[in-house]
């Protein structure tokens, strides 16, 4: 057990940001335009939101821990924003960011654009294996935020190239699980925030600010009660290919797909077994978008994996290096997936052979 003070300021501060970054997406999402989406260099989507949390994340970070040392390691960078034609959506982000911040009565501050543009851009960093770096993704599941799904705001700290702590605010997620097709939605109290620290298991509380508790991924030992989740976008997961393994497995429930992280933290809390993640050939992952679910996942009893077994390494510098996908699920049904998966990743690579 790590001492419960290490990294506790680190963790309230990671906290107090994500907390704050949230409420701007919330209102974001209450009011989308259709102005308010960009399409980066890779045609991904990219709103106000992505950079106003990404802003408000690092300037609540420097506030709250003026002494130490900063490195972040997140997904946005300014430059769109710095070019010619921008200066409206970049007017209405500094709007937003000093809104934000405003509702928190220990900040008395008013940021100028170009406090904003330093905010998002102190984001470059490469990480790496020594030092202390915080890795953000503003919002995970742009697409599903701008859907009016899923999306969750991701931030974790490495320590000499592993994850200590990690935050997930996951402002349209239910309090109860996901998984289960008979609740009643309207009753559903929703936003649930889980934080994990390295040594000290995962909590989860509710967004607006309810006590936390401890949570812990499923016990389900027999694959044929467990339910599995993975993207909502096809594009990021090869569906047919969990769809082979799960069949291996004899799950008898339909997928569960829905976007982000918030799969991180629905797996923590027992809401489902198993989260599949298969990229198509030649997608790199990044950091930022696995750091806070799997410390989330891993306090909580669950074990996170590349496609061979191996553990995810952050150290690397802002991308993962893994072999072909991403495993998630308890201690005792790991080594049954992990030979789902590989049985059906031979299978595949012989059915691609014969073509
Ligand atoms: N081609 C491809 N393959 C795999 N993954 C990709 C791909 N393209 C994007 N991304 C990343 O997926 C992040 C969204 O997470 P999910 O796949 O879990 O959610 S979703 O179902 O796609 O909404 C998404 O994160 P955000 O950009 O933060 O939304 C991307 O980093
Ligand atoms: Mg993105
Ligand atoms: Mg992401
Ligand atoms: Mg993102």
């Amino acid at each position: 057990m790590a001492s419960s003070s290490l990294y506790q300021r680190e963790l309230a501060a990671a906290v107090k940001a994500a907390s704050l970054a949230a409420r701007l997406c919330q209102t974001v999402q209450k009011s989308i335009l259709s102005s308010d989406v960009q399409s980066k260099a890779d045609k991904s989507p990219v709103t106000v939101a992505d950079y106003g949390s990404q802003a408000v994340v690092s300037l609540v970070l420097k506030m709250e821990l003026p002494s130490e040392s900063f490195s972040l390691v997140a997904e946005e960078d300014a430059g769109d924003l710095r070019k010619d034609g921008a200066q409206d959506t970049l007017k209405r982000i500094t709007k937003l960011v000093n809104e934000t911040l405003s509702t928190d009565s220990t900040y008395n501050i008013s940021l100028s654009e170009e406090d904003v543009l330093a905010a998002i851009d102190s984001g470059k960093s490469e990480g790496g294996p020594s030092g202390q770096h915080w890795v953000l993704d503003p919002i995970d599941g742009t697409k599903g935020f701008l859907r009016g799904d899923q999306y969750a705001i991701a931030l974790g700290l490495l320590d000499e190239g592993k994850v200590v702590l990690g935050v997930l605010a996951c402002p349209n997620l239910p309090l109860a699980s996901i998984a289960n097709p008979d609740r009643d939605a309207s009753q559903d109290q929703i936003g649930c925030l889980f934080s994990a620290k390295i040594g000290c298991g995962t909590d989860m509380q509710l967004l607006n600010g309810s006590t936390a508790k401890k949570i812990h991924v499923s016990t389900i030992e027999n694959p044929a009660d467990a339910s599995l989740f993975e993207s909502f976008e096809a594009a990021h997961s090869m569906h047919d290919l969990s769809s082979s393994i799960t069949q291996k497995l004899g799950v008898q429930a339909p997928p569960v797909r829905i976007d982000s992280q918030a799969k991180y933290g629905a797996l923590a809390r027992g809401d489902g077994a198993i989260y599949l993640r298969f990229p198509h050939k030649g997608y790199r992952e990044k950091i930022w978008d696995h750091a806070a679910g799997f410390i989330v996942v891993s306090e909580a009893g669950g074990v996170v994996t590349d496609a061979a077994g191996n553990d995810l390494d952050f150290s690397k510098g802002r991308y993962l290096d893994l072999d072909t996908g991403i495993l998630v699920t308890n201690k005792k049904l790991m080594p049954l997936l992990l030979n789902a998966v590989q049985d059906a990743l031979k299978e595949k690579s012989l059915s691609t052979s014969l073509l």
